[in-house]
């Protein structure tokens, strides 16, 4: 009896409890500062239920059915989609420490629980602090030396891969997707650690029916897990941040929540033994002997007697980087530049092979710029002569980016779209339904390199790298491997597209199968 009165007090306070919940969530919404259209949220998920589906995340419908300004709920965080190119103009602009330079609140449960708030870059809301990892990534990005060392990476990781689909043969069935990543994960770990990562050697031995190559000792032996993990890393960023805790913790959800963690921490010990190793060559490396120039060592030497760039310390910045600095540093370059570039190049051989006439062009231009010889190496010097090729992959970003959208807070109450905001809203920036507008395009529907050729200032209009302070960094790096890699590999290939291209999107829009036949071109054999 005892027992079913105090089973009977629990559920009376479990009511009382869960009433004065959803009442309060509906009094903050009805009560909301500037109502927006937009889904009627519920208590505890919002809208999650409508825009997290089968493991993808797509808010950029919301536009066609409540407009350019409207709102969708996260739990009980609300979010302000802006989907026209005047509502975030404002937002874009570079202002030193301006009002919207964070992405996440300072307070961000889902992002604390993953650690990566307020440590290293892409979420680092301390202004300061994000200032002095910022400069110095791009310092290091844009130093001559490590833009040497990523051509011949580029070009290296190139003629492997050649090496591998020769000796599969022309009537392989090739999981371009799969060949895509590995090869950029290949070409970024080296310019980041300088050692080789062996992606590519690993997959080709893992498919191969004939000898498998020889392994070379190498510092990453399980590169297929790192490779795993890194995407892990980047679809956590948005599912921590955007997902409410209750819909993380569902019976079935959770299972997929506990493995992005575990993926997570795996990703942190490896990278911490990496990092350690690369501590211990610079200190086996004699004082007088150059050191490597790449990213791991100009991070870990920075502010040291070893430093290898340029002094960036000021006043407030005059320690070295500690290895967790450094770890954040690392996975954020490998998380910024391998899925980006991957999924990009699949998306642009998607549409270049169902677009023969722009695909003609871009190989004339190819084949005038990079010569007859077609094993020569690519050049730095090619890259800005590759004109139409550059506006090939605008157009892709434009009408089908791998980064559709990106996220805003205001630091202080702010107008936008003819409403003041008060300090810390969420805004949301559609870039996918922005560069599909007819206010902007002309035809926006139909795939037209040619728009950037004959008016070139409308590439501003594409935010394939986003826009603002906090512009990605890893831009030229980026944008010197996707035109590489497109010159490389049509001066050579016929492609063969062996079905649709399937994709889904979360963090980014990825390709999931592109399968292809690679022959040589008939013209060349
Ligand atoms: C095709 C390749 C790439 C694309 C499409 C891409 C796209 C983007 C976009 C859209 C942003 C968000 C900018 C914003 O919020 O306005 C970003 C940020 C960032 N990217 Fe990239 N990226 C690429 C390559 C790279 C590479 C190669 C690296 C590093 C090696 C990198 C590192 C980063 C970092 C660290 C940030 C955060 C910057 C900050 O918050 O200050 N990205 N990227």
């Amino acid at each position: 009896m005892a027992i079913t009165n105090f089973l009977y007090e629990i559920l009376k306070i479990s009511l009382v409890a869960l009433t004065t919940y959803i009442v309060y969530y509906y009094y903050k919404y009805f009560t909301r500062e500037n109502p927006l259209p937009g889904p009627f949220p519920l208590p505890f998920i919002g809208n999650t239920h409508q825009i997290f589906k089968n493991f993808a995340f797509n808010t950029g419908v919301l536009q066609s059915k409540y407009g350019d300004l409207c709102e969708y709920y996260m739990g009980s965080e609300r979010f302000i989609l802006l989907s026209n190119y005047d509502l975030i103009q404002k937002i874009m602009k570079p202002i030193v420490n301006g009002p919207f330079h964070n992405r996440v609140k300072d307070d961000n449960e889902g992002l604390k629980e993953i650690g990566v708030m307020n440590i290293g870059t892409v979420f680092n809301n301390d202004y300061n602090d994000w200032q002095y990892y910022r400069k110095f990534f791009t310092k290091v990005l844009m130093s001559p030396s490590f833009v040497k060392h990523s051509v011949t990476a580029i070009n290296n990781s190139f003629s492997e891969i050649e090496q591998y689909w020769d000796k599969l043969g022309e009537d392989t069935v090739f999981e371009f997707n799969r060949w895509m990543n590995l090869y950029f994960f290949d070409i970024i770990f080296i310019t980041t650690t300088s050692d080789p990562a062996y992606a590519l050697l690993n997959y080709y031995n893992q498919i191969t029916p004939n000898e498998k190559s020889p392994v070379p000792k190498g510092i990453l032996t399980e590169s297929d897990l790192f490779i795993k993990s890194v995407d892990a890393y980047g679809n956590s960023l948005v599912y921590f941040f955007q997902i409410p805790r209750i819909f993380r913790n569902f019976p079935g959800i959770n299972r997929f929540t506990q493995h992005l963690k575990d993926r997570l921490n795996w990703l942190r010990i490896t990278v911490d033994n990496i990092i350690k190793s690369k501590r211990e060559e610079i200190s086996k490396t004699p004082i007088d002997q150059k050191l490597k120039s790449d990213m791991l060592t100009m991070l870990l030497t920075v502010n040291t007697e070893r430093d290898i760039t340029e002094r960036i310390a000021d006043d407030l910045h005059d320690k070295p980087m500690s290895d967790k600095d450094v770890e954040a540093n690392f996975v954020e370059a490998m998380a910024g530049g391998v899925e980006t570039s991957s999924h990009s190049i699949c998306f642009l051989v998607n549409y270049l092979e169902n677009n023969p006439r722009v695909k003609k062009k871009m190989i004339e231009e190819i084949e005038h710029v990079l010569g007859k010889d077609l094993n020569s190496p690519f050049k730095l010097e090619d890259l800005t002569k590759l004109v139409y090729v550059d506006a090939v992959i605008k157009e892709v970003s434009r009408i089908h980016p791998i980064v559709t959208q990106s996220y805003k807070i205001n630091s202080v109450p702010e107008v936008i779209g003819g409403y003041k905001w008060s300090k810390d809203t969420n805004f949301v920036l559609n870039y996918e339904v922005i560069q599909r507008s007819t206010s902007y395009w002309k035809d926006p529907e139909t795939f037209n390199p040619d728009r950037f050729i004959d008016n070139p200032e409308s590439k501003s209009k594409v935010f394939m790298f986003g826009g603002g302070m906090r512009m990605c960094p890893g831009r030229h790096l980026g944008m010197m491997g996707l035109k590489a890699t497109l010159a490389m590999l049509y001066r050579k290939y016929d492609i063969e597209l062996l079905g649709p291209c399937k994709e889904h999107l979360m963090q980014i829009r990825s390709c999931d199968e592109l399968k292809v036949k690679l022959r040589k071109r008939k013209s060349l054999k």
